[in-house]
């Protein structure tokens, strides 16, 4: 009897009997070593996901993100550039942990359930950063795309938000409607370049002194060092930047990167500091960034997520007025529980805006952000973009019409503002350029921009334990309702310390669970973070 293509194809890519996966946060994330038989299947998933949508155009990408560069991942995106929704999670764990002979079978039940036409052509685009193991699971990947007849398209070594740009664009094409920007990586710099050259020209205008900021970017020894470097000749005439860590000598995310400089709030290796300088650090696959500087002892400071996004917030709100078009347009700023305290307090007692809290995960903040017109959202490490409701562009397009004088240089800058975000995805290269347009707009260095408010002490630890699903939370993870008793201890310990709070939560990425403390000092934050592991490694037996 001879073999179904795909049981030919996976006899190739055998799966371990006892081996378990599941669709995290993230997608799937592991060790390159074990992830053959998991991008082999999460070929056949994209295929599926592609017929499920009648043959739109589905991206996969390849990346472990800020993890070390032995680890590697993989994401399904959706055709205009979502996050794979939560239905097809399970189908893609339900497809990698189906036995190996069981694969047609399952495809088969999957097809029936949501009645997917079997004949179309599923059309699939394939990116990767950087990592050695990346080529050979792109192999695998393409052996399920071949599988199940898909078209492939090879996008080769992108960041993150370029396949989500990319997977959009090109979607947008096939249907002929409006263009989010040219469907290659060209038209992804060119749409970035242009709106950014433009607020800077505005930001210039009418100061004969300008000169744009220098900026050393640390590219964390990933994909997004060569395509920030792709960005700079665009850009020169607004921004003088420079790219060190760009994986000619130092390994992946080790000792640099965006994760490292914020967890370990410390400088990244391989950057010379000087007092005064601006710095900024990406993640592997160039999805998330902060900032650093040295003040004049030399002494480090972060500029994190929750920085950039109350810097945003305060511009938009700055620009909306001036444009006459405040009034009728909400904003909110969404946070997770690991955003600074003092950053929560900034936003609704000095913005004056809503800051709600979500779970961990980029898909959740953004989901809560649709519920503004203007919806910036920020993980406290970095990720996080700005989202506009169709009714903001109508105001900002009928305003533009009719604006008068005044009005008119904010109404274009806010036009502009819109056009440099990456509304798909949090995007560090795009977050990158509005930050600086803004500093530029405001004549700030990265010491008055930090000036805005002062975060409180924080530290974030990690727990190995024998089974972290033990560990389960509600109210967006800051409290937890398993092991019983253990969110009442915690907060004993809070309560005992000035400005403290402390949270326990699973990481949906490690195997590990997260402790996160801040308190009124660096030395109560440290040893309530140290109670609190203390008490996770009692809870854990
Ligand atoms: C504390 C923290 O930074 N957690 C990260 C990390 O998730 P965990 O579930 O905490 O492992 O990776 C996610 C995916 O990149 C990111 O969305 C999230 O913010
Ligand atoms: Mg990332």
């Amino acid at each position: 009897m001879s073999l179904s293509p795909v049981a030919a194809a996976s006899a190739r890519h055998p799966k371990p009997e006892t081996a378990v996966f599941e669709y995290g946060t993230a997608g799937f994330r592991m060790k390159a070593a074990i992830m053959d038989p998991v991008v082999f299947r999460v070929g056949l998933v994209a295929a599926l996901r592609s017929r499920a949508l009648g043959g739109k155009i589905v991206g996969t990408m390849i990346t472990a993100s800020h993890n070390p560069e032995p680890d590697n991942g993989v994401k399904i995106v959706e055709p205009l550039g979502e996050m794979l929704v939560p239905q097809w999670e399970s189908l893609a764990t339900r497809v990698t942990n189906a036995a190996n002979g069981d694969l047609d079978a399952v495809l088969a039940q999957i097809a029936a359930e949501l009645k997917i036409d079997m004949n179309i052509v599923p059309r699939v685009i394939v990116a990767r950063d950087t990592r050695p193991s990346g080529p050979a699971l792109v192999a695998s990947l393409v052996d399920g795309l071949r599988a199940l007849n898909a078209e492939v398209i090879d996008a080769g070594v992108l960041t993150t938000p370029q396949l989500h740009y990319l997977t959009r664009t090109r979607n947008e094409q096939l249907a002929n409607t409006h263009l989010y920007g040219q469907p290659t990586e060209d038209g992804y710099f060119d749409k970035l370049a242009h709106a950014f050259n433009k607020l800077i020209a505005s930001a210039a205008s009418g100061n004969p002194d300008f000169k744009p900021a220098s900026l050393s970017v640390d590219g964390a020894n990933g994909v997004g060092a060569g395509a920030f470097r792709t960005l700079i000749p665009r850009i020169s005439s607004s921004l003088a930047a420079e790219v060190v860590n760009d994986g000619s000598a130092g390994a992946l995310n080790d000792k640099c990167g965006a994760d490292f400089v914020k967890v370990q709030q410390t400088f990244p290796s391989g950057v010379t500091v000087r007092p005064g300088g601006r710095y900024a650090s990406l993640d592997g696959d160039a999805d998330r960034i902060v900032y650093f500087y040295a003040d004049q002892e030399s002494k480090f400071h972060l500029l994190d997520g929750d920085k950039i996004a109350t810097l945003a917030a305060a511009f938009l709100i700055d620009r909306l007025e001036a444009a006459g078009i405040r009034q009728g347009i909400t904003i909110g700023v969404v946070q997770t529980a690991y955003a600074n305290g003092s950053s929560t307090q900034y936003l609704e007692k000095v913005l004056g805006v809503p800051a709600p809290c979500a779970k961990t995960g980029v898909k959740h903040l953004h989901h809560e952000a649709l519920a503004y017109d203007i919806g910036v959202y920020f993980e406290a490490n970095g990720h996080g973009t700005v989202i506009f409701s169709d009714h903001m562009i109508q105001v900002l397009d009928a305003g533009l019409v009719s604006a008068n004088a005044s009005t008119r240089q904010a109404l274009q800058d806010l036009r502009n503002f819109v056009d440099v975000i990456n509304v798909t995805v949090g995007d560090a290269i795009s977050d990158l350029l509005m930050v600086e347009a803004i500093l530029a707009f405001k004549h700030w260095s990265l010491d008055q921009w930090d000036a805005q408010y002062t975060d409180l002490p924080n530290k974030q630890l990690k727990v190995e334990v024998p089974n972290r699903a033990l560990f389960q939370t509600t109210n967006a993870e800051r409290e937890l309702t398993s092991p019983a008793g253990m969110q009442a201890e915690i907060n004993k310990l809070v309560a005992a310390v000035p400005k403290g709070r402390s949270f326990v939560r699973p990481s949906g990425t490690e195997d590990v669970v997260r402790v996160y403390a801040e308190a009124e000092t660096r030395e109560q934050t440290d040893a309530l973070g140290q109670a609190v592991v203390a008490l996770v490694r009692q809870f854990a037996k």
